[in-house]
């Protein structure tokens, strides 16, 4: 188990030091358009598990959801607290 800012941590030292075998890394080099379209199907999928699905599984695809916007803010060269600075 990990919390939201720990993930960002992670993903932020994994996009530095590219390790080899990340799918972060692969994800990043695949570019923001393709990472938005990722981030538009796994929201599609939360709302899909919400609607029709348990509370385990909707967690898990909304967990999925949060990976993909990181990666996102990672590409972007954004951090949490410009996310932050809007709540
Ligand atoms: N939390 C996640 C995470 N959530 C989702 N995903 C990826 O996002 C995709 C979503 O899964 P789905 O089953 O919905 O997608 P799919 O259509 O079956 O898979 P694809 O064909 O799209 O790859 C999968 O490719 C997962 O690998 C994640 N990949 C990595 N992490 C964490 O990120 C950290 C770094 O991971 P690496 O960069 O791979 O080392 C680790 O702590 C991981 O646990």
């Amino acid at each position: 188990m990990k919390t939201f800012e720990e993930l960002f941590a992670e993903l932020a030292e994994k996009a530095a030091t590219r390790p080899e075998g990340s799918g972060t890394v692969a994800e990043l080099d695949r570019g923001v358009h393709a990472i938005g379209k990722k981030i538009v199907e796994e929201a599609a999928e939360v709302w899909m598990a919400a609607e029709h699905e348990s509370g385990e599984r909707t967690a898990e695809e909304v967990s999925q959801l949060l990976y993909h916007l990181q990666v996102l803010l990672l590409a972007r060269g954004l951090t949490l607290d410009d996310v932050y600075a809007h709540l």
